[in-house]
């Protein structure tokens, strides 16, 4: 899953057209590079973000995808929270709705069993302004995992088919370097759900505590942990330096599979 960030932040200082026109080219180079999914998002989810309207998170994602659709086949993907970007993005053409608060926000649940389309359901403690303050568990696999089975049954409840639905740990969403680290050593224990395992720890912040690595000096922290986490049964993982990450992915996938065949 490659990451397509349409926040103003992330480009030069072209105008709205220039935003589009870049990102298409970038979202097609990862396609090129093996992505089989394009994750577009409008509003950051670090932590601290500053969140953003709909109506500017609509003029963002939307043209992109738009304009996407027309010249790839890949998956696309919308990050967003708002039941009104779910509902503008699968109408033009996103297949995969990757909800970091797991359909949780007022009228989100409604919006995706209209879509019909495939769901991501994340776990994150708090929200993105507050999660990274004290988070705080008993036992964190076992909590993310409860949480993670709930979300998913009120989904099937409300008629989203199980096969719909992808399964996240949220890492780096209210979670210390411990728990990061305990829910990737442990990421097998969310097998049990029965769902396809979606990770994503590409540049993030648990590899500067870990390895004291800036932001631009994490991607081989961020392919041992992808491939660690291919291991332990992740079937997508988030990412923004895409070729790099397929190679280790794929490596780690021939190796699975012959531990199986053994
Ligand atoms: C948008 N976003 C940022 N990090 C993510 C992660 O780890 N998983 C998912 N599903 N989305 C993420």
């Amino acid at each position: 899953m490659g990451v397509l960030n349409v926040t103003p932040d992330s480009f030069s200082d072209g105008g709205r057209h220039t935003d589009c026109a870049v990102a298409v080219a970038h979202a097609l180079s990862m396609v090129e590079e093996g992505a089989a999914i394009i994750d577009v998002g409008g509003e950051s989810t670090r932590p601290g973000a500053t969140p953003v309207s709909e109506q500017e998170e609509l003029d963002r994602v939307i043209p992109v995808i738009e304009a996407l659709r027309a010249r790839t086949d890949a998956v696309i993907s919308i990050d967003t929270m708002k039941p009104a970007v779910m509902r503008a993005a699968c109408a033009a053409g996103a297949e995969l709705i990757n909800d970091v608060m797991a359909l949780r926000m007022p009228g989100a649940l409604d919006a995706a069993v209209a879509t019909g389309a495939a769901i991501c359901l994340m776990h994150m403690q708090g929200d993105p302004q507050t999660m990274q303050a004290a988070p705080h568990y008993d036992d964190v696999v076992q909590e993310v995992s409860d949480f993670l089975a709930e979300r998913m049954a009120c989904c099937v409840r409300n008629g989203i088919a199980a096969e719909r639905i992808v399964l996240d740990p949220g890492i780096g969403f209210g979670k210390s370097l411990e728990h990061n680290l305990t829910l990737l050593a442990n990421l097998d224990r969310l097998a049990v759900h029965g769902r396809p395992l979606l990770v994503g720890v590409s540049r993030k912040s648990m590899f500067g505590a870990l390895l004291g690595r800036s932001v631009d000096q994490r991607l081989p922290g961020s392919l041992a942990a992808a491939a660690f986490a291919v291991s332990q049964g992740a079937v997508i993982v988030r990412a923004h330096d895409v070729a790099a990450t397929v190679d280790a992915v794929r490596t780690a996938h021939a190796l699975k599979m012959r531990r199986a065949a053994t």
